[in-house]
């Protein structure tokens, strides 16, 4: 696992900017992409560039379920708003959060993901360790599947809902086996909020407690932290 730390969330999306714009020019076409507060400059980076990802495939970790596309609070939205209108794709995978039969929904996307093996996986983390939504307890070697959030994770992300409850209890994600497979895999943390979590992921052995401590095990996993996320790094 390398660690790169940089000064701030702006100088991280400049960095993980350069990793995408490496494994296009050698010939990456299946981009592994996530949501959240993190990716948000490297997104900006991507859409200030010339980059052209027409030809290439994203696949999104996951969606809340019961969220139809529309809804501000979706993935779909965010992605739409924050890379696809600037930078569209060939094709853009994302879970279907308004397919309530889970079992279809879960091995359809373990199809899509098998189908197109990701060359770059973005990853941001959550305060527990959560990737996906992938929280503590999910197996290694699992597939999609939809996962009820911990009060934790639905606390964390209450911030994009007018209250908590609207968040919705329950998301489609990709598996952490299936992350896995990606080529390389970027994650990316910024603020002492996730300071915890990376001190576990990158020092503690690993274990299915702490999701992202996988990484790990990971051939080529580069992790970009501001200094407050690796302010407990030894
Ligand atoms: N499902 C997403 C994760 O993919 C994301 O990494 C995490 C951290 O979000 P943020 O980047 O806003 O801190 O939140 C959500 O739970």
């Amino acid at each position: 696992m390398k660690v790169i730390i940089v000064k701030n969330a702006a100088e991280g999306g400049k960095k993980a900017f350069e990793i995408f714009k490496k494994k296009l020019d050698e010939g990456a076409t299946v981009f592994g992409l996530a949501t959240g507060g993190t990716p948000e400059t490297t997104y900006q980076e991507l859409c200030d560039s010339d980059l052209d990802f027409s030809n290439c495939i994203s696949i999104n970790l996951d969606e809340y379920v019961g969220l139809p596309a529309d809804n501000p609070q979706s993935y779909h939205y965010y992605m739409k708003k924050h890379l696809f209108e600037k930078k569209p794709f060939a094709h853009s995978y994302l879970p279907d959060g308004q397919n309530d039969d889970a079992k279809v929904e879960c091995e359809r996307y373990s199809r899509i993901i098998a189908e197109n093996p990701v060359d770059l996986q973005l990853l941001g983390i959550g305060r527990n360790g959560h990737i996906g939504f992938n929280e503590p307890g999910s197996a290694f070697d699992g597939r999609t599947q939809k996962i009820r959030l911990t009060e934790s994770t639905i606390a964390a992300n209450a911030r994009y809902f007018e209250n908590e409850n609207d968040v919705p209890k329950y998301a489609y994600s990709m598996g952490i086996g299936e992350i896995m497979q990606a080529k390389t895999v970027l994650l990316e943390a910024y603020g002492k909020d996730k300071a915890d979590a990376i001190k576990k992921m990158v020092e503690g052995e690993p274990t299915e407690e702490v999701p992202a401590s996988v990484l790990q095990t990971h051939d080529d996993a580069i992790v970009i932290v501001d200094e407050d996320a690796a302010s407990l790094l030894r």
